[in-house]
């Protein structure tokens, strides 16, 4: 696939190398910065390999990477609940794990699924937890975990056990203790995870909402469409390293749209786009598609009169979007492993 100007801002990694980048820095020093940060578990798998990553302030920074790519192990770092085995983790300005005591109060997290309390009811679960946080101001407590449960639409069962709660209202109720207090990052780990649509419609609502009120959320997905529709920023993970960090906009102008033929006729349109010089052409089942970035928009009529002529009885013609997942297999020769 060729490039487009456009993704020349974005910051790349080729061959372990990280072309520095121009990608539109937001206000300030970076909220969350790692150089070089390796992890290599004692049984010697390599979990993260010399992670170089910038989260601007005020970004909504998406962690994206199939399974397994080392998305997890890297959040643990930047919370000091890990330690590198080698590189640097700042996270708000102060070195990690060292800075933990100072920095974990200005950062609100939802890790690995939150740690409750079953014989607990949700409310009772966030009071203890509030209780439990130096920094939290006894006298407004009520007031904030009753807010915090209508945030994440959980106060009509605010009076249930935990247990007897469902993975998606665990999930809830583990943001809603992330947002107790306003915080400067919000650190969400797969935050979507076991919700069902509306669930994850309402999650994605709120990530945009606390981003709006000035608080810089990174959070992990292996859902590219997630990524696509809350983020402003992302970084792009495979095998424990980073492919690609951007902005979103830069990342998915790598995936280029398609021209798409839609035709029994593959043979006598494949002939026809040929002579047009359509590049990159490919033949499937009843269509063929090149690319199309390199053509005039203009000289789409054109070459759909061409094909008619040329008796290809067209079904369709047009342009199908690049998505991030047509990036992300474009970035890594790897197909997009969505499952689990
Ligand atoms: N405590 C550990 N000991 C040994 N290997 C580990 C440990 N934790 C993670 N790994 C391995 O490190 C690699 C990265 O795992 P990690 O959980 O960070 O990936 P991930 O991108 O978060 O994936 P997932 O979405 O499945 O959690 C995997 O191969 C995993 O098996």
């Amino acid at each position: 696939m060729t490039q487009s100007p456009a993704v020349d801002t974005a910051e790349t990694v080729e061959g372990g190398r990280v072309a520095e980048a121009a990608s539109a820095p937001l206000d300030g020093p970076p909220v969350i910065r790692t150089q070089g940060l390796t992890k290599r578990f004692a049984g010697g798998q390599l979990a993260v390999d010399g992670l170089d990553l910038t989260v601007p302030r005020g970004s909504v920074f998406g962690f994206l990477g199939p399974n397994g790519s080392g998305k997890t192990t890297t959040i643990r770092m930047l919370m000091g609940l890990i330690a590198p085995t080698s590189g640097v983790a700042t996270v708000l300005g102060a070195p990690m794990p060292q800075s933990v005591a100072g920095v974990l109060p200005r950062v609100g997290a939802l890790i690995e699924g939150p740690a409750l309390y079953g014989y607990l009811s949700g409310r009772d679960n966030l009071i203890r937890y509030d209780s439990a946080d130096p920094t939290s101001d006894p006298r407004t407590r009520k007031e904030r975990v009753t807010r915090a449960l209508e945030r994440v639409g959980l106060a009509a069962a605010a009076g249930k056990k935990a247990r007897a709660y469902s993975l998606g209202m665990k999930q809830r109720l583990g943001l809603a203790a992330a947002l107790l207090q306003p915080r400067e990052l919000l650190v969400l780990d797969e935050p979507t995870n076991g919700l069902d649509p509306q669930g994850m419609r309402e999650i994605r609502a709120l990530v945009r909402e606390v981003a709006a009120e000035g608080t810089t959320v990174f959070l992990s997905s292996h859902l590219l469409d997630e990524i696509e529709q809350v983020c402003t920023h992302a970084a792009v993970m495979s095998k424990g390293r980073l492919v690609v960090q951007g902005t979103v906009g830069e990342l998915a102008a790598r995936a280029q749209g398609r021209l798409v033929v839609r035709t029994a006729d593959t043979e006598a349109a494949l002939k026809v786009l040929t002579e047009h010089r359509v590049a990159g052409l490919r033949v499937g089942e009843g269509r063929v598609d090149g690319e199309w970035a390199a053509l005039d928009e203009q000289a789409l009529p054109g070459l759909c009169a061409a094909l008619v002529e040329a008796g290809v009885r067209v079904r369709g013609f047009g342009i199908e979007r690049g998505t991030l997942e047509d990036a992300f297999v474009a970035l890594t020769g790897e197909g997009f492993d969505v499952a689990g």
